[in-house]
């Protein structure tokens, strides 16, 4: 069953969508009133014209697109980027661009994309003392060596 979002979209572009039946996030265009420009290493807050009230339950995640990464050296500095539940404001990404070179973002350019996932709510159990596991304590490239 598909989960209700309620959208206000004060751009021009057309609301996000699942671009093929399987797809687990929708592409999220730039609301811009003139290009930009992203010097090497520079990081910009893009507006998208967006507002969502995300249901209780749920999240949104903002994530980046592989082919700006691949193609331009761009992606979501913040990623998975968290829009909160509760959250009223413009939807906006924290875009970087780690290439060499200057890139030029466009209105209506897809610069990211959006993951709605389901969140788990946790109360904690303070305790002394926790179960004993193969693992242990292992990690940061513990495992597999010989
Ligand atoms: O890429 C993002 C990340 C966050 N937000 C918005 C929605 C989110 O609900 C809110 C807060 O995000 P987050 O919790 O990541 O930021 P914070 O630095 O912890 O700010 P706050 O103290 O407001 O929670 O900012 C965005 O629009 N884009
Ligand atoms: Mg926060």
């Amino acid at each position: 069953m598909p989960i209700e979002v309620k959208i206000i979209n004060r751009s021009n572009n057309p609301l996000p969508h699942y671009a093929t039946e399987g797809a687990a996030g929708m592409d999220i265009r730039a609301f811009l009133e003139t290009s930009i420009e992203m010097q090497p290493l520079q990081r910009m807050l893009i507006p998208t014209g967006l507002f969502v009230e995300i249901p209780d339950g749920y999240e949104a995640q903002i994530r980046p697109r592989s082919g700006l990464a691949i193609k331009h050296g761009i992606t979501c500095l913040n990623t998975p980027g968290t829009i909160d539940s509760d959250y009223r404001g413009e939807i906006k990404i924290i875009l970087i661009n780690l290439s060499s070179e200057k890139a030029v973002i466009h209105d209506g350019d897809r610069i990211a994309q959006m993951v709605i996932q389901k969140v788990e709510k946790i109360t904690w159990t303070p305790a002394e003392e926790l179960s004993q596991t193969s693992r242990s304590e292992g990690g940061f490239g513990s495992t597999g060596k010989i």
